[in-house]
């Protein structure tokens, strides 16, 4: 049975899915060196943003398949050094949205009106009514840094508050800002014009401390900016100068450069920041939808599917992946079947997409028909992750071709691998039930579905030669659970094709050929 550890707090809605399929050890607070010493054991690895899974991690995870981060941010975990070896990173890319959202504008109106500090003194025994004069967001602007998903329901909610919304994001549309009511500008003039300011951008080398003393001093007196991205967005050293000598009104700090954090001079300052414990996704409801949604992925990848979110193959939308999944299976399938029967050194595979696959939302097809041909030479270390990498380095040329007129079936693959054993093919599709069924192989018409062990044979079709390789098959105690026969005409060339219920013992195949009729034999393991 395959192992997760869970290194962070998930909610165990999550726990719940992953022991469908694994044992689950729930370990959190490890230490660094206490994550490398025991990471060996485990298949997947699921966090938030407590555990950095660094390269160390990572290299001493001999078995791990996926990592699954309860969230969005990727920032804790060396997806490269990940990549490299084949691990696929997931997350949660919508599960806490509107968390996110909700504890910006919280911090915004808190700012606004000091809440925190009004509470404190409240609870401290006072009733000080003057010393809490706040500020109206109404009509006031705000500049949104950062416009996807969480910027953008930011800017619903305040332009339902009646502010005026400025934006800036390099990456989206003038249009699609129209859309969300925001006044898409330079990010100078946001800093100039806006009175508040959120955050809501990935950390990257553009980003890091995109808030610098420069930009600080350009705010307005009155200015508030929020940061519930990620720490090291702002200079927090520059912002506790800024607004201990007022250069800005407030802000308010959800996310920091480390965490936890440590001495900090934003720490003694007064009401005008606010500083929050990494809250941001700390809903129930976010909580839930995270751990549901990135433990479901585990629990897939370990079961062979491919996941909705890696971060580190090409994204799959649900809808597509949705229609895609049983047909990952028989490219799989697929592949591993043409690629023994092509011999180790595959050198080609042609790919054809045929009937309704031949779209080119089939491409991930592709990618799994390489993970089945690869799986021979590198087992479970070859995933949808690195499958092509790992082609490409061993000098296998892929051709994708598309044939939407061919209509046997309402979608089929046909694969066909170049190798040390010379060229052959093999066509499947599957069947109402999603049951995988082999239709053709080297040009043979077929109909059966595929078998832990097969057996091919390619003959004369002539009478008692069924009988002479079952009496072989035996004498070896090999039993034959059904076979077919292909052929396309009467006493012509066929194919044999065996499932068997065991594995063939070494030595048969050069006694399978020399059954005369049998030119040639091949066994293949699925
Ligand atoms: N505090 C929390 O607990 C919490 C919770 C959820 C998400 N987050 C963080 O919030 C941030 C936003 O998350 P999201 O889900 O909205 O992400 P998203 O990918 O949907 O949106 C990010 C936006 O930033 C824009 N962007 C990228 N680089 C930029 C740059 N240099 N300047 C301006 N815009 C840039 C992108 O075009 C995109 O529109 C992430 O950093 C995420 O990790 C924090
Ligand atoms: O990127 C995220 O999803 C947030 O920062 C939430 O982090 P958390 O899961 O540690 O609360």
């Amino acid at each position: 049975m395959s192992k997760v550890l869970v290194s962070d707090p998930i909610d165990q809605a999550g726990i719940d899915i992953l022991s469908q399929v694994a044992a689950v050890d729930v370990k959190t607070g490890l230490k660094p060196e206490e994550l490398v010493e025991i990471i060996g054991e485990y298949d997947a690895l699921m966090i938030r943003s407590g555990t950095r899974v660094t390269q160390e991690i990572i290299e001493a995870g001999t078995q791990l398949k996926i990592i699954g981060r309860a969230g969005v941010g990727v920032d804790n975990v060396d997806v490269p050094a990940a990549t490299r070896k084949g691990i696929v990173v997931v997350n949660s890319p919508e599960g806490n949205t509107i968390a996110a959202a909700e504890h910006a504008l919280a911090m915004m109106l808190s700012l606004s009106r000091y809440i925190p500090d009004a509470n404190a003194s409240v609870k401290r025994g006072e009733w000080d009514r003057k010393s809490f004069i706040g500020a109206e967001v109404y009509k006031k602007t705000l500049g949104i840094v950062g416009l996807g998903k969480i910027g953008s329901h930011v800017a619903a909610v305040a332009r339902a508050m009646g502010m005026k919304l400025l934006a800036f994001d390099p990456f989206i549309s003038t249009e699609r800002a129209e859309q969300i009511g925001c006044q898409l500008v330079d990010l100078e003039v946001l800093i100039q014009q806006a009175d508040y300011i959120t955050l809501h951008i990935p950390k990257t080398p553009e980003t890091t401390h995109l808030i610098n003393t420069e930009r600080l001093a350009k705010m307005k007196p009155n200015a508030r900016i929020i940061n519930c991205a990620r720490g090291g967005i702002i200079d927090e050293e520059a912002l506790a100068v800024a607004l201990r000598e007022g250069k800005i009104a407030g802000a308010a700090l959800d996310v920091y450069e480390a965490e936890p954090l440590g001495e900090s001079s934003l720490k003694s300052l007064g009401q005008q920041a606010i500083l929050t414990p990494h809250l941001g996704a700390s809903t129930t409801e976010a909580q839930v939808n995270v751990a549901i949604d990135v433990a479901e992925q585990i629990r897939d990848v370990l079961l062979g599917l491919p996941a909705r979110s890696a971060v580190n193959i090409p994204g799959l939308s649900p809808n597509v992946l949705e229609e895609l999944k049983p047909y990952m299976q028989l490219a799989e399938t697929l592949g591993k079947l043409v690629g023994q029967l092509a011999g180790g050194r595959v050198e080609l595979l042609n790919v054809r997409l045929q009937g309704e696959l031949a779209t080119n939302k089939s491409q991930p097809l592709v990618v799994a028909a390489l993970k089945g041909l690869l799986y021979q030479a590198l087992r479970e270390r070859v995933n949808y992750v690195n499958a092509s990498i790992e082609a490409k380095e061993r000098g296998i040329r892929v051709i994708e071709t598309r044939d939407a007129s061919i209509k046997d079936y309402a979608g089929s693959l046909h694969l066909e691998a170049t190798g040390s054993l010379g060229t052959h093919s093999v066509t499947g599709a599957l069947l109402g039930g999603g049951e995988i069924r082999l239709t053709n192989l080297d040009d043979f018409p077929i109909n059966v579905p595929p078998n832990q062990h097969m057996l091919f044979t390619l003959h004369r079709d002539m009478p008692g030669i069924i009988g002479k390789l079952g009496s072989l098959l035996g004498s070896f105690n090999v039993n034959i659970a059904s076979m077919q026969v292909g052929r396309k005409i009467i006493r012509g060339d066929a194919v044999m094709v065996l499932s068997l219920d065991d594995p063939l013992p070494d030595g048969i195949l050069p006694e399978i050929i020399k059954v005369s009729g049998i030119r040639d034999a091949y066994t293949v393991t699925l």
